[in-house]
């Protein structure tokens, strides 16, 4: 049995709330206002939250917000007056668990209600999970020196627990797939499926049975039944890649499954439930795609509940040489030909230039280079003509080796002090050098 605070000023829509729920065994509070919701939550002990959006004295969306703030752990389901999809959206936006709107159905509310109530048990009974990135070490498979990476972690570690869809944008190569994976690893599903599906891969015609899979004689060569990647992806997470490729005919069906929470496999008479977080990414600009007509709106404020901005990679220099000696240790492993490190010269270079593939293009740098190298370091000479380039031309003329190194050199001194909480003579010890030369590098 769980507690429900209901609340609308209307007295006929609590009643019919109330009807709805009456069936369910739960225990019902109700609060004709604003201010008599937030003494609710206040007190305490509820499970969950029916909140109408219209309140006479503070608006519902201000009692989600201090909901959030009173008691962090009932979700609060908005009651949107209308169809408008801009008072839902600004809901969800708002923290909102999910939204329902008036006239209420009786199948979509006790749905909607029945999978919180599971989310908040599941939730209480893996709290510890939530700490679980963090001894998982994000940042152990996640190269995150860089202050804009650490900021994507710290999201990812706030998200991780919950059921929230997350969108992942950034460019390609900058490690959304990766990204998608450790949240699901860290996540209450992390034992269960993690199914990607690459939308843009998949002919369009293959793409709709593939997602939801068939009965058996739906069309020709259908010779048995074939669960789709939602139906695979049960109890884990479906991570759609290239989401912004989706044709526009797949597009409301995804709605449909994400909205609902079931889909119908071809030729299947009836719907099946689907039981799977999602996350998406996409390179593309999907506020533009929206505006071009090409992804529905609707769609795209459904997968953009929760949005991390994946940095491009030369938004981040402090990642470079760290990935990339990773990298080299990992392509070393793999490929049986292990090196020292990087040498001066390539970490210049490394760092001198500007990545548009992003860490994709960096792993397959330092693979190449490693394969060519004769060294026991990986030198400039082995580095793909662009980066030798890219060093050349940085200042232009002569000398701008020397100074790409020196600069490196600084951002390494800075970094290793950084990492040693301000204490320089550690930071020296940690690169090997004397307090002496650390503060000549520093100059
Ligand atoms: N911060 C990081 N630390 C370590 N490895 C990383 C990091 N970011 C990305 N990688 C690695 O770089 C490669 C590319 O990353 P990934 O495939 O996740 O990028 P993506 O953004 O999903 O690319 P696309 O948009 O093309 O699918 C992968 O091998 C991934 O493991």
């Amino acid at each position: 049995m769980a507690r429900l605070l209901l609340v609308d000023d209307d007295p006929g829509s609590l009643a019919v709330l109330e009807v709805l729920l009456s069936g369910e065994g739960h225990e019902l509070v109700t609060a004709t206002d604003g201010a008599q919701a937030l003494e609710a939550l206040t007190r305490g002990g509820l499970d969950l939250a029916l909140v109408d959006i219209g309140l006479p004295d503070i608006s519902g969306l201000e009692v989600l917000k201090r909901a959030a703030a009173i008691s962090p752990g009932t979700p609060v389901i908005m009651v949107t007056a209308n169809t408008s999809v801009d008072s839902a959206v600004e809901s969800l936006r708002s923290g909102a668990a999910d939204y329902v709107a008036k006239p209420v159905e009786r199948e979509e509310l006790l749905a909607t209600v029945r999978r919180l109530l599971e989310l908040g048990q599941l939730r209480a009974e893996n709290l510890e999970l939530r700490q679980r990135l963090r001894s998982l070490g994000a940042d152990k498979a996640m190269v995150t020196a860089s202050p804009a990476m650490a900021q994507v972690v710290r999201l990812m570690e706030k998200i991780a627990p919950f059921d929230t869809t997350v969108l992942f944008t950034g460019e390609s190569g900058t490690g959304k797939s990766l990204a998608a994976r450790l949240i699901h690893q860290a996540s209450p599903r992390g034992q269960a499926p993690l199914i990607k599906v690459n939308c843009g891969a998949i002919p369009e015609n293959l793409l709709e049975s593939e997602l939801f899979g068939y009965k058996k004689g739906a069309f020709t060569g259908a010779a048995r039944d074939k669960a789709g990647l939602f139906s695979q992806a049960k109890g884990g997470t479906l991570f759609l890649d290239e989401v912004g490729e989706l044709p526009l005919g797949l597009q409301v069906k995804l709605l449909h499954a994400v909205q609902e929470r079931t889909i119908t496999p071809l030729g299947a008479g009836r719907e099946v439930e689907v039981d799977v977080r999602l996350i998406a990414a996409t390179n593309r600009d999907l506020v533009r795609e929206v505006a071009a007509g090409r992804f529905r709106e609707d769609l795209y404020y459904r997968l953009n509940v929760f949005e991390i901005a994946m940095p491009p990679l030369r938004k981040r220099p402090e990642d470079v040489v760290l990935l990339a000696q990773r990298f080299l240790d990992q392509a070393g492993v793999r490929l049986g030909k292990r090196l020292e490190g990087l040498g001066q010269d390539a970490m210049a270079a490394l760092q001198a230039y500007d990545w548009p593939g992003n860490v994709r293009e960096l792993e397959n740098v330092v693979e190449s280079a490693l394969v060519l190298s004769e060294g026991r370091r990986l030198h400039l000479e082995d580095l793909p003509a662009k980066l030798r380039g890219a060093l050349n031309s940085e200042e232009g003329g002569p000398g701008s080796l020397k100074e790409a190194v020196a600069r490196f050199e600084r951002s390494l001194v800075e970094q290793a002090i950084a990492v040693n909480g301000g204490d320089k003579e550690k930071a020296a010890a940690d690169l090997g050098v004397n307090l002496a030369t650390l503060y000549r590098k520093l100059k």
